[in-house]
């Protein structure tokens, strides 16, 4: 059973006059990557802070494994790995000292430091720059290290704000892939901006904007958000438009290039059958047929504007 690893309760935080959350409530499950997507100022960095016990809310509960962090926070942090935005590198030490500082931070015994260090290093692979000074390792590798740090004590639940920012390209798939691997043993939670990727890493996704949740659902979902309402149509022997405009349902259609046609209709769920249907009663000669989805960007500004 794939019981929640979070539960987030009425959850609110005012800094100052302010509330830069307010209310919010959510799960998240044992295992597998959530994406937490918001605009600038929306409040993921408020709640992932909270969620690790850095911040204390203002009102509401996070219970981490069923543990009260707020009641239990010693219990609950254990289970907590956690890489804030501005990742906490000693860049002095090499990745060795910085990751057997962390081990000790962590609690782990002496005796296990050694092989905890190692498999992280292993897992992010950094292991071929145990001896350098981490000022000398490019952004990816300092990320990379970063997330070795919030994983060298197994915590059941890693929290990552915005682990590819400011990265190159390369650079994002490789942090990308690693989030990933790490998501299929354990529960995964990080921020981003870029929609892609969090499409392209994660299995469910939480959007909240201006302090409140306006999105709870799996990427299909997100995906789907906006109902499509027009249908590309190839036609080997295209009707005349007036013939389009004239099916139920049909609001506009336009020739968009030699033979393709993009029909809008209005919220009749059968269109693209009744499309098939007409087709072969009329003789259009149907080569293929599409519905337009809304980009993820135009969902991202939906969801956005939900709040405003
Ligand atoms: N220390 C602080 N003191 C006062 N206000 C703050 C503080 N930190 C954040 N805020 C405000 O709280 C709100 C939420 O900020 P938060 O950093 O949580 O958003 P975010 O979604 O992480 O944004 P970004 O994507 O830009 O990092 C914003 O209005 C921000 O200005």
């Amino acid at each position: 059973m794939n019981t929640s690893i979070v539960k987030i309760g009425h959850l609110s935080h005012r800094y100052s006059k302010a509330w830069a959350i307010r209310n919010i409530s959510l799960e998240i499950i044992q295992k597998g990557v959530t994406g937490f997507l918001g605009s600038n100022g929306a409040g993921k960095s408020t709640t992932m802070n909270i969620l690790c016990g850095v911040l204390n809310q203002t009102e509401g509960t996070v219970l981490i494994d069923g543990i009260d962090l707020r009641q239990h926070p010693l219990e609950a942090k254990k289970l907590i790995g956690f890489l804030p935005q501005n990742a906490p590198l000693y860049l002095d030490l090499t990745v060795d000292e910085y990751l057997r500082h962390c081990a000790y931070m962590r609690l782990i015994p002496d005796n296990k430091v050694k092989a905890a260090m190692e498999e992280a290093k292993e897992r992010c692979g950094v292991a071929h720059f145990s001896k350098r000074l981490i000022k000398n390792l490019s952004g990816g590798y300092r990320q990379r290290v970063g997330i070795a740090q919030a994983i060298i004590h197994k915590p059941k639940l890693v929290v990552l704000d915005e682990p590819t920012n400011g990265l190159d390209p390369n650079q994002i798939a490789e942090v990308r892939s690693l989030i990933k691997e790490i998501g299929e043993e354990r529960s995964v939670l990080f921020s981003s901006h870029i929609l892609a990727e969090v499409q392209a890493t994660c299995d469910t996704i939480r959007m909240i904007e201006q302090g409140q949740v306006v999105f709870d659902g799996s990427v299909d979902d997100f995906n789907n958000y906006i109902a499509p309402g027009a249908l590309v149509l190839y036609l080997q022997q295209p009707p005349a438009i007036e013939e389009l405009m004239a099916i139920p349902g049909v609001t506009a259609a336009k020739v968009i290039a030699r033979n393709k046609i993009r029909v809008s209709f209005d919220t009749t769920p059968a269109i693209a059958e009744d499309m098939i249907k007409y087709s072969v009663e009329r003789g259009w000669r149907l080569q293929e047929l599409h519905l337009e989805r809304s980009s993820l960007e135009e969902i991202f500004a939906k969801l956005s504007n939900k709040k405003k």
